[in-house]
């Protein structure tokens, strides 16, 4: 086993590792687990990933792993409204990443595909997609895995956009010059089991407002994410330096 250090925070259970390359190959450990052990009690397993750069080594490990696949559901917790094939497009990490190897046989919905549809027709599919893999009322996924942004946004719910809390399944959102698709803290909250991933240096101030609990989820939206169960932050030495440990 790695060293790992293991802290409670209120509704946050934290595991700090030496580095990316030991936290990345302990969260791929965590989700195969995760993954297997659904299996045996359930016929499908539905996994809400995040996008941006750091979940990419992880992806790449998970898709080494000779798990059952194809009862995997993968969804997009956010897309950035850009073309599929754009470097910027978080599907086209995925199927750089996850979507390779043993982990090609999961099914993947895609939001934006390429043919041009509006966003309302982009939305209702997607909604309508989630309802029909996902069980409940707010769909709920087995495990959602999050980012954390350095100004303390996750998924697409960026500081201070009014809508990032709204009574629906889906929304559209602006943020870091970009027009982005966000599954809203509704359905992310309904997840089995949520974690964050976070890595390096520039999250050293996110991290510590995600986790005091007199910062406002206004300019933090990442609070808003909840949970009944703890919600685990896996993180790295050089993201958790301005923590009191
Ligand atoms: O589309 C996105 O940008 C995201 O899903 C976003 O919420 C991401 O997880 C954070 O911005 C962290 O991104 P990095 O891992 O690139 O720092």
């Amino acid at each position: 086993m790695d060293e790992m250090i293991e802290q409670s925070y209120g509704g946050y259970k934290l595991y700090i590792y030496k580095d990316k390359l030991e936290l990345s190959s302990n969260v791929s450990n965590f989700i195969e687990n995760q993954i297997v052990q659904t299996l045996k009690i359930k016929d499908r397993f539905q996994f809400c990933v995040s996008g941006g750069s750091t979940p990419k080594s992880v992806y790449q490990l998970l898709s080494e792993r000779d798990i059952e696949w194809e009862k995997v559901d993968i969804f997009l917790g956010d897309e950035r409204c850009v073309d599929p094939k754009s470097e910027l497009s978080n599907s086209l990490m995925l199927k750089n990443s996850l979507l390779t190897k043993y982990g090609s046989k999961a099914f993947f919905y895609e939001i934006f595909s390429d043919k041009k549809v509006d966003d309302n027709i982009s939305k209702n599919l997607l909604i309508s997609k989630l309802n029909e893999k996902c069980n409940g009322k707010p769909p709920s996924f087995d495990l959602t895995l999050l980012g954390l942004g350095d100004d303390g946004h996750t998924a697409s719910l960026f500081p201070y956009q009014k809508n990032n809390n709204a009574d629906d399944f889906v929304i559209f959102n602006e943020g870091k010059g970009l027009k982005r698709i966000s599954l809203t803290p509704k359905v992310l909250s309904a997840s089995s089991k949520i974690i964050f991933l976070v890595s390096g240096a520039s999250k050293q101030l996110a991290l510590k407002r995600l986790l005091d609990k007199n910062e406002s989820p206004e300019r933090t939206p990442s609070k808003l994410i909840k949970s009944s169960d703890q919600i685990s932050i896996f993180c790295d030495e050089e993201s958790s330096k301005e923590l009191s440990i």
